[in-house]
């Protein structure tokens, strides 16, 4: 069977477009002389426990772009009605593990069979045979397909042949703890091994808050309500007849060390450590310690080198930079060119070096701190008004606007600040529409709005699409320390003045990172071009008149 996996799964992804289940019935046999077949128990052995590490990991290979989720509903340690309830199970050789058809979140709409045809003319009654034992077992749209592979098999190397079938050993509860963003093939195995191991209950800790601080672009994790219900959706497919737990883990524990019912925790070599660290605390807590099992670390033949080694949510999250986030607004008050992208990020964040490599690029590049600097010249409308609104003091001896004493009176003053923008911003407005004209005028294709609180100011209606430079906190203050010569408080009252970063990218259309090197931010920039001028060309095609 191991052979048999990535061609099955590379001639299966030619066919589905987005989940694939999988449903294990070693020597399955459509063949039409031996009648219509029907669903068995699989013991939980070894070797399913290793198919189903071997599935995802190849999955991650040559299908990355599909949902597999391997179905574990027919496997099962004790065919009894104790031990799987919910099956209608009488006991015997003649059990079904699907008394009735279970209901997948998404409708199987086409069934896959790599059983090899004897004849070809068997062909039809083997579909056949195929589409009535899919819907035994499972749900399916109404007219299910069915399509045989044939998938290109691998030579086999001497000594594959030797398969563990020894029984694993099974608990009525297992406990899992993780963050689970975006699931991914590791995720699914420790679930999936997870579920083998479990017969009555799934305790799983999902990290929240406190604990994400840390991670790497944690913006960009999903919400925790996301989160589980993604989770939620997978472990009902996976085998619905367990009881599913789902807790919020606010520290590295959680309920792991005060259940005491809980036999076994399930880790990585990654976590071990931690799954050491939980019986620690529950001997302390006078409970039994739980049974560690520990599962293999799933490969990523695709990581970069700011990426692990190991399959990744943060990688994940770190290939979503600059790719398109969220849908653009539709935004029919505004022309068709220049295309307008608005450039915002906390102070530090990066956001002008990005400007500039766009404007490199071919963007004309708005900057509107800019603008604003020239809104405070001796004689303009926001000049005498600053100086009416904030007093004498804030001239310097050339009669020029001291903005830096400004920025230091209104930032971490709310009031101020915005007496201070309701005074600017209008005039800001006013004149990079003046440009925005100008850059039409000239026949320019893009135009990168660098503004450092577009989102504050509401302007999200003045472009097309918002693009959110993001750093860590911690990293944004000391840039600015360093750069502004600012102290460490004045730099904290700068950037509490301005949307935190996870505010920011709720309303992005793209999100950029310059955390790494210079030459990380500049491959991001260009993937991020690039998708843009596929955009605009398809917003030019559609907007062409019909012949
Ligand atoms: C909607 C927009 O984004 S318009 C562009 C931003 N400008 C404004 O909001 C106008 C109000 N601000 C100002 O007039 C000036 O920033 C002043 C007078 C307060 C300070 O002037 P200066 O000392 O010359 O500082 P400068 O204008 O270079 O801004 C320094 C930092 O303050 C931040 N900043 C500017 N305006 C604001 C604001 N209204 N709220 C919060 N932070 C702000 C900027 O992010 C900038 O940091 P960055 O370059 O890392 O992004």
């Amino acid at each position: 069977l191991p052979l048999r996996i990535a061609p099955v799964l590379t001639s299966a992804a030619q066919v589905v477009e987005r989940t694939l289940y999988v449903h294990l019935h070693p020597g399955l046999n459509l063949g039409a002389s031996v009648g219509q077949p029907r669903p068995v128990f699989i013991p939980p052995v070894v070797d399913v426990s290793s198919l189903i590490t071997g599935l995802y990991s190849n999955a991650a290979n040559v299908c990355a772009h599909l949902d597999v989720r391997v179905l574990l509903t027919n496997v099962c340690a004790q065919p009894n009605v104790a031990a799987c309830p919910g099956t209608g199970l009488s006991g015997g050789a003649a059990a079904n593990p699907f008394p009735s058809p279970q209901p997948l979140s998404h409708s199987p709409e086409v069934v896959l069979t790599d059983f090899a045809l004897q004849d070809p003319g068997q062909s039809r009654l083997v579909t056949q045979c195929l589409q009535r034992y899919a819907g035994n077992c499972y749900v399916c749209k109404p007219g299910l397909a069915s399509v045989l592979l044939h998938p290109q098999q691998e030579k086999e190397e001497p000594g594959d042949r030797g398969g563990r079938s020894e029984p694993m050993k099974t608990y009525s509860e297992v406990v899992v703890g993780g963050t689970f963003d975006r699931l991914h093939g590791a995720h699914k195995t420790l679930l999936n091994i997870s579920c083998l191991l479990a017969n009555k209950r799934f305790l799983i800790g999902v990290c929240d808050q406190d604990l994400l601080k840390k991670k790497v672009l944690k913006e960009l994790i999903e919400p925790y309500a996301l989160r589980v219900q993604h989770l939620r959706e997978f472990l009902q497919d996976v085998k619905p007849s367990l009881q599913y737990d789902i807790v919020p883990l606010s520290d590295p524990f959680g309920p792991s060390v005060v259940e005491a019912q809980l036999e076994c925790i399930v880790v990585s070599e990654e976590t071990r450590k931690g799954g050491e660290a939980v019986n620690r605390k529950r001997i302390e807590n006078g409970l039994p310690g739980l049974v560690l099992h520990e599962i293999q670390l799933l490969k990523d033949a695709h990581h970069t080198e700011i990426e692990e080694e190991k399959i990744s949510s943060s990688s994940l999250r770190s290939r979503l930079l600059g790719t398109l986030l969220a849908q653009a607004n539709e935004t029919p008050h505004l022309p068709l060119v220049p295309y307008l992208i608005g450039l915002t990020g906390g102070s530090g964040s990066g956001k002008t070096s990005i400007a500039r490599q766009l404007e490199a690029l071919g963007a004309v590049r708005i900057d509107t701190d800019q603008l604003g600097h020239e809104t405070y010249r001796p004689g303009e409308v926001v000049y005498n008004r600053v100086l009416e609104e904030f007093g004498p003091e804030f001239m310097n001896e050339d009669k020029t606007i001291n903005r830096r004493a400004l920025g230091l009176k209104v930032f971490g003053n709310k009031k101020r600040l915005k007496a201070l923008t309701d005074i600017v911003w209008p005039e800001i407005a006013l004149r990079l529409k003046q440009r925005i004209q100008q850059a039409r005028e000239e026949g320019k294709q893009v135009c990168v709005v660098d503004a450092a609180v577009l989102l504050e100011a509401g302007w999200t209606d003045i472009v097309h699409e918002v693009w959110v430079v993001v750093v860590p906190e911690e990293e944004a203050l000391s840039r600015v320390m360093a750069r502004d010569g600012v102290s460490q408080e004045d730099a904290i009252r700068r950037l509490q003045s301005q949307w935190g970063t996870a505010r920011q990218v709720e309303h992005a259309n793209v999100v950029l990172c310059t955390l790494w090197e210079p030459e990380v931010t500049q491959r991001q920039v260009r993937k991020a071009w690039d998708l843009l001028q596929k955009r605009i060309q398809q917003r030019m095609e559609r907007a062409k008149p019909h012949s």
